[in-house]
């Protein structure tokens, strides 16, 4: 099965570099990488140029091909990207939002419309979220929003999902929804990567964690080795220890600013 290779990746913003000449390699089918690291460090620039919508150097390698400079259909087979907030004034049912996504893209076994709303409705079931395919998703609560986001892009059954912060205006059961559909579809043979901001969260369901800091890695291997109180305290400004529970995850406890950042 294909891996993914980001190749000194270099992509900002009129000119402005905010990812600097960033690699990170063999990601693995399979696997979930999760993106943390500060406000502003470069991680929904890093996703939002693997997915091609922000203009990039370097190369995104997958399955013998530069998929930065693939024709956007072919790109859009391959990658799904879900991004922090949908786009508002859509007019549309979270059911009709993801039959149209799948009229971009949709997996070869979704020929018809039939089948595109079968698959919506299965992706939805999967996420416990089916009472929400009749609304619409301009009336819907941030959280809701964001479930329907992520039933978008699980429909199209991609080999890449991008998940950008999927778990912010979630509760904690919906969290444990989306990072266990996420997980799911890893095993399947998918990429996932996805931007977090609770490490422990990142601890727990990541194989492999990259931190990014002023849009460059700094750590890039797993959990336990990339989470360490000191590296956390350094690029966050706090003070905080890395412990095992009882159970044997890792636990994140920050106990403060860090002196540095105390006025
Ligand atoms: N559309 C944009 N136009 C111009 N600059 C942008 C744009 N989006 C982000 N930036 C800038 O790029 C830098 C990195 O932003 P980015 O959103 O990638 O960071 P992030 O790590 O995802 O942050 P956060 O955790 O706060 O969401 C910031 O300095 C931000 O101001």
């Amino acid at each position: 099965m294909s891996a993914l290779a980001i190749e000194h990746l270099t992509a900002g913003y009129r000119r402005r570099p905010v990812i600097h000449d960033v690699s990170i390699d063999g990601i693995a089918a399979g696997s979930l990488t999760a993106l943390v690291g500060p406000n502003a460090a470069g991680k929904s620039t890093l996703l939002r140029a693997i997915a091609g919508i922000v203009p990039a150097s370097g190369c995104v390698r997958f399955d013998g091909a530069d998929l930065l400079r693939e024709p956007i259909a072919r790109r859009a087979q391959q990658l799904a990207f879900m991004p922090q907030s949908l786009p508002q004034g859509v007019g549309l049912s979270v059911l009709e939002s993801i039959v149209a996504g799948l009229s971009v893209s949709a997996p070869e076994h979704v020929r018809s419309g039939r089948d595109a709303r079968r698959a919506a409705v299965s992706v939805l079931e999967s996420l416990g979220i089916v009472d929400l395919a009749m609304g619409r998703l301009d009336t819907l609560s941030g959280g809701q929003r964001q479930m329907a986001a992520l039933a978008q892009a699980l429909a199209r059954e991609p080999r890449i999902l991008l998940l950008d912060e999927p778990t912010s205006a979630l509760d904690l059961k919906h969290q444990e929804r989306v990072m266990g559909a996420a997980r799911r579809l890893a095993e399947t043979g998918c990429i996932v990567l996805v931007v977090l901001h609770d490490l422990s969260l990142a601890a727990r369901w990541a194989d492999r964690v990259v931190l990014l800091h002023h849009g460059r890695v700094v750590a890039d291997a797993p959990p336990e080795e990339a989470l360490t109180g000191d590296r956390i305290g350094v690029i966050y400004g706090v003070t905080a220890r890395v412990e095992r529970n009882r159970a044997g995850r890792l636990h994140i406890d920050v106990g403060g600013l860090a002196e540095s950042e105390l006025g």
